[in-house]
């Protein structure tokens, strides 16, 4: 398949609004793509590269080559070109990636041009497609939708489902079916704003779970083999010695647990994420870095148990399950909500959610008790609530945005005030704006712009926006040794002056627990 042709339909695609209009697009194009380029397609459509990062920065992205006149690219030429472009390593590496991108765009039309760069750069991400995407490999392969999407969600890959139907008809699903042994996407939460919001939405009987900041995993166990994987399906079995010989001592033989590693420090408060990931992502002495941060898995859902798959088990019976399996210490503590019309009841989940914090968790996971596991999915049966911190900080600098935000001035820098009057930038962000709000703050700090150096914009520290954020992290990267973490912008402040925003002082205090 010629690329030219995917590259007009991606743009079709985000050019409307019509859902079915998308879907019939996609099915058009995949049946035209049929098995040897489909799995390529979905995942360009999504912004997605199989080789993962490629080295090519946006400075190399902003070099002009001359378009090709026609179209002559196809979608697998592209692919190998950028895999022999993600190969690029060793002395002269840059200027060896320039010459190959400069290969790749130079054999490209203005509109692939467009699209490849976007692509490159992470901003086609049409992450929303993917459910339409679905529903067209079912249209274009005559499967049903439903099957299709069982299937994708325990392979955890649309393009490899799809490959295999357009291979192969709609028999080829059987294939897909969960096994013990391997690994597939866990479920996952919305976010509600407050515990009792959580219970009213889902409006039925439903559990309140401890919310643990640590690594999710899904640990198998066939016999005395056991995997422990993450949430990307990475096997990191060997890192977690102590996790898999706690599985094999569990009564019960053939088993999917899914849960979270943490490390309880010795005043018996959780560790910081980020220790427990330096942990899980060391692969070199796996002895030393047991013996510095044990850490230990707390279970919270059952997907097989007797080697029999239970996703389809309602919440409440699946529990039954892991009570069997799973010793009280490594399950996570809850509290059962059996009537969210009982003000009683929900006034004491909101009072564990309180508790929880006060023991030094994140939040809470408000689970409806009816409902099936599905993995690889952000369900509606999975709430989760955690204290929302906000901020107003100022914005010390901008940068120009690029693809749709091409001439807006787009991801602030974010700083709270110093003790001694100067600015302590604490992360970036352009999550939150909207278009109307770029364009007011691409105006407004135009007017305080000091420099520009063609990429970021300083400017006069006067505009203050208010954020919102989840947390701090460590990060050597900023001067008061941490960083936001998933900052957001909620408004510009417009109607406060910078010695109105808050201190680094404040910060810090606020974002204690
Ligand atoms: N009791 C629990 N039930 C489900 N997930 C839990 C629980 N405790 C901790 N978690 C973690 O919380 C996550 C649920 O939130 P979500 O599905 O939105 O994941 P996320 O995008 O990683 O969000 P977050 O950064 O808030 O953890 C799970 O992926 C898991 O890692």
């Amino acid at each position: 398949m010629l690329l030219v042709r995917l590259a007009d339909v991606s743009r079709e695609v985000a050019a409307t609004s019509a859902r079915s209009r998308k879907t019939a697009a996609l099915a058009e194009l995949f049946a035209e793509a049929g098995p040897e380029d489909v799995a390529l397609v979905i995942a360009y459509l999504a912004g997605r590269l199989p080789q993962g990062r490629i080295g090519v920065g946006r400075s190399l992205l902003r070099e002009d080559v001359p378009p090709a006149a026609e179209p002559s690219l196809t979608v697998t030429g592209t692919d190998a070109a950028l895999t022999a472009l993600a190969a690029v390593a060793g002395a002269g590496a840059q200027n060896r990636r320039r010459a190959a991108l400069a290969g790749l765009l130079g054999a490209a039309t203005a509109g692939e041009q467009r699209f490849l760069v976007s692509l490159l750069a992470g901003e086609v991400r049409q992450g929303a497609l993917d459910a339409v995407a679905l529903d067209a490999v079912a249209r274009a392969s005559g499967a049903p939708a439903d099957a299709v999407r069982r299937a994708v969600m325990l392979e955890g890959s649309l393009p490899r489902v799809a490959e295999a139907l357009f291979a192969d008809g709609p028999q080829a699903l059987e294939r897909f079916r969960l096994r013990v042994g391997s690994p597939v996407q866990p479920m996952l939460a919305h976010t509600a704003a407050s515990v009792t919001e959580a219970v009213a939405a889902l409006g039925t009987a439903c559990v309140v779970e401890e919310k643990h900041d640590g690594i999710r995993v899904q640990v198998h166990r066939d016999g005395d083999e056991v995997r422990v994987c993450t949430r990307s399906l990475d096997d990191i079995t060997a890192r977690l010695p102590e996790v898999a010989d706690g599985a094999r001592g569990l009564p019960g033989d053939r088993f999917i647990l899914d849960g979270e590693v943490i490390a309880v420090g010795p005043d018996g408060r959780p560790a910081p994420f980020q220790d427990i990931a330096s942990r899980v992502g060391s692969r070199v002495d796996v002895a030393a870095a047991r013996a510095a941060l044990p850490v230990s898995p707390v279970y919270f859902d059952v997907l097989a148990a007797g080697g029999e798959e239970i996703l389809d088990l309602p919440g409440r019976e699946r529990h039954e399950h892991l009570a069997r399996l799973v010793p009280e210490p490594l399950r996570v503590r809850r509290q059962v909500v059996e009537d969210p019309g009982d003000a009683g009841q929900v006034a004491a989940a909101e009072e564990f959610f309180a508790e929880t914090l006060r023991r030094g968790h994140e939040g809470v996971l408000v689970k409806a008790l009816d409902a099936p596991y599905v993995a690889g999915r952000r369900g509606r049966s999975w709430l989760k609530v955690k204290p929302v911190h906000t901020l107003d900080l100022v914005v010390v600098a901008v940068e120009r945005g690029s693809g749709r935000r091409t001439g807006l001035l787009s991801n602030l820098h974010l700083a709270a005030r110093a003790e001694d009057g100067g600015f302590v930038m604490l992360g970036k962000t352009f999550k939150g704006l909207t278009d109307e709000m770029l364009h007011w703050q691409t105006r407004r700090l135009g007017e305080l712009a000091v420099e520009d150096d063609g990429w970021t914009v300083t400017v006069r520290p006067e505009l203050v926006v208010e954020i919102a954020y989840d947390g701090l992290q460590r990060s050597s990267r900023y001067p008061a040794g941490v960083a936001l973490r998933f900052a957001r912008v909620l408004r510009h402040r417009p109607d406060k002056s910078a010695a109105d925003a808050d201190t680094i002082g404040r910060v810090l205090e606020a974002t204690r627990r």
